[in-house]
């Protein structure tokens, strides 16, 4: 049976990347995602604005939406201080199983709780599951017509406090012009936005930082 994009991007890193280094997983994945094959991690560039963001914030409790095959979560992971834990959202198990290698082979397993299933599950069920009091920072990577209905959901499930950071990628391209418009519009939030490039691609896409006011 020939192999998926996303097992050819792990091979790549399992061949390349050193074993319990998460900055030589990263720069592996982008390396052959430039150059081989491209993927829908977020990238350097957008990676970028991501660690500012994590660093800004210094998560104790960390949620991703979206792992894909853990670029991201090798990424946030990576920065995070002792004792601090990243939970991350996948929804198709083929790539959950891809990401959960990628992480373990990053050697950052003990920050990271992959969770496999839809957003709209999983979320309420993060307090009682999962023993989240709130989030200090959200990463939005998943579909994109989620992004909006999800950051209601995190407020109706008192996920949110006064000051968590909400980072989400591909406000541009693919686009979430509904969830754009309603963290811009809401009083409950402070936005900013970053401009930046579709990963690998010369391509305009964005990244929107919402603050939670409380
Ligand atoms: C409902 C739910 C869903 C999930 C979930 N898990 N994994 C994902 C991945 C979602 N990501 C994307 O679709 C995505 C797409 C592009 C893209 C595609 C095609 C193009 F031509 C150009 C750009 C670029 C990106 O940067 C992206 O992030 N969602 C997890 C939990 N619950
Ligand atoms: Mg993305």
């Amino acid at each position: 049976m020939n192999q998926s994009k996303e097992q050819r991007i792990l091979n790549f890193v399992l061949q390349n990347a050193v074993r319990g280094d998460p900055c030589s997983v990263v720069d592996t994945i982008d390396k052959y995602c430039s150059q081989k094959e491209w993927a829908m991690n977020v990238g350097n560039e957008k990676g970028e604005i991501l660690d500012k963001t994590v660093e800004e914030v210094n998560p104790s409790v960390a949620l991703e939406l979206g792992t894909y095959c853990g670029y991201s979560a090798v990424r946030i992971s990576r920065l995070l201080k002792a004792g601090a834990r990243l939970l991350t959202v996948e929804f198709n198990p083929e790539f959950a199983a891809i990401a959960k290698q990628m992480i373990e082979f990053a050697g950052v397993q003990d920050k990271v709780k992959l969770l496999e299933g839809p957003s709209e599950e999983i979320i309420p069920q993060l307090k009682k599951k999962y023993e989240v009091d709130t989030l200090d920072f959200v990463f939005l990577d998943h579909w994109k017509d989620r992004y909006r209905p999800d950051t209601i959901l995190l407020q109706e499930c008192n996920l949110l406090r006064k000051g968590s950071v909400l980072l989400a990628d591909n406000v541009i391209f693919p686009g979430a012009p509904d969830f754009l418009d309603y963290v811009r519009k809401s009083p409950h939030f402070q936005c900013t936005y970053y401009p930046s490039h579709l990963e690998y691609m010369q391509v305009e896409d964005a990244m929107e930082k919402a603050v939670f006011l409380g």
